[in-house]
């Protein structure tokens, strides 16, 4: 393995995060964390233990108090608002509980969202590639509905097809399954550990279950906004 292969894709570094108030609240202290190329990484602890928050930090959709980010080695927390958008839309995507789809578009049209947001690709090319992704993801038959006509773990596959938009190294996902029932969930699972073992993607993924943390490559377990586990249960895959 070659160092850069090991190289961070995402470091926390000493992290804090403090809501100003009459009262602070502390969401997040003191968090190192180093996320890697090929990792399949589970995020747990009990309800209000920070999870959310430490998402959002890693994915530069909020800033810490104290401490820094960094993404591929650059600190994002001296970076312009437009250099960190850009660092999302290249090298982050995101898949929320809700699968937060815009209603009044088309399944294709959502997928094509982030890239319109980053504007490389022409509108040919920007469908070309939703195709292949909606159709990667067993989709294809769905392209031209809108998301209210689609079932909830379709609805969570348009929007894993939207994260991969613009070919982002990462996928953060917060209790991706969560909304899901069992049969969905699984396989809403499978395909967030096929982008990992299957197409050398890193995927951090909160999540409340348990049985599904167990089944991803390692467990960082938070309590009261600290990191109190951090185990690797395998090695990452390396890619072909
Ligand atoms: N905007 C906010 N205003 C006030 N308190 C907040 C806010 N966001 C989060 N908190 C509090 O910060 C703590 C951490 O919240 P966070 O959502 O990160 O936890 P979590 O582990 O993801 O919880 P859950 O599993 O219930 O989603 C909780 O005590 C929460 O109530």
């Amino acid at each position: 393995m070659s160092s850069d292969a090991a190289a961070p894709l995402i470091e926390a570094r000493k992290v804090t995060r403090i809501l100003p108030g009459i009262v602070p609240t502390t969401l997040v202290r003191d968090i190192d964390l180093v996320i890697r190329p090929h990792e399949f990484v589970a995020i747990t602890g009990p309800s209000g233990s920070g999870k959310s928050s430490l998402l959002y930090l890693l994915g530069l959709l909020d800033m810490p108090t104290s401490g820094e980010v960094l993404v591929e080695g650059k600190v994002t927390t001296v970076m312009t608002e437009d250099e960190r958008a850009l660092a999302r839309l290249t090298m982050l995507g995101f898949v929320f509980q809700f699968h937060f789809l815009l209603p009044e578009l088309t399944v294709i049209g959502n997928v094509m969202l982030p890239m319109r947001a980053l504007g490389r690709l022409d509108r040919d090319a920007m469908r070309a590639r939703g195709e292949m992704l909606l159709s990667s993801l067993g989709l294809g038959d769905h392209m031209d509905k809108r998301p209210d006509q689609l079932s909830g773990g379709q609805r969570q596959r348009v929007a894993v097809a939207r994260a991969l938009a613009n070919e982002p190294p990462v996928i953060l996902a917060d209790e991706p399954t969560g909304s899901l029932d069992s049969k969905s969930s699984a396989q809403v699972f499978e395909v967030l550990r096929d982008l990992v073992h299957g197409q050398g993607k890193t995927v951090v993924a909160v999540t409340h279950d348990a049985a599904m943390a167990e089944r991803m490559d390692r467990h960082v377990e938070l309590l009261d906004g600290r990191i109190v586990r951090d185990e690797m249960h395998r090695l990452a895959p390396q890619p072909a």
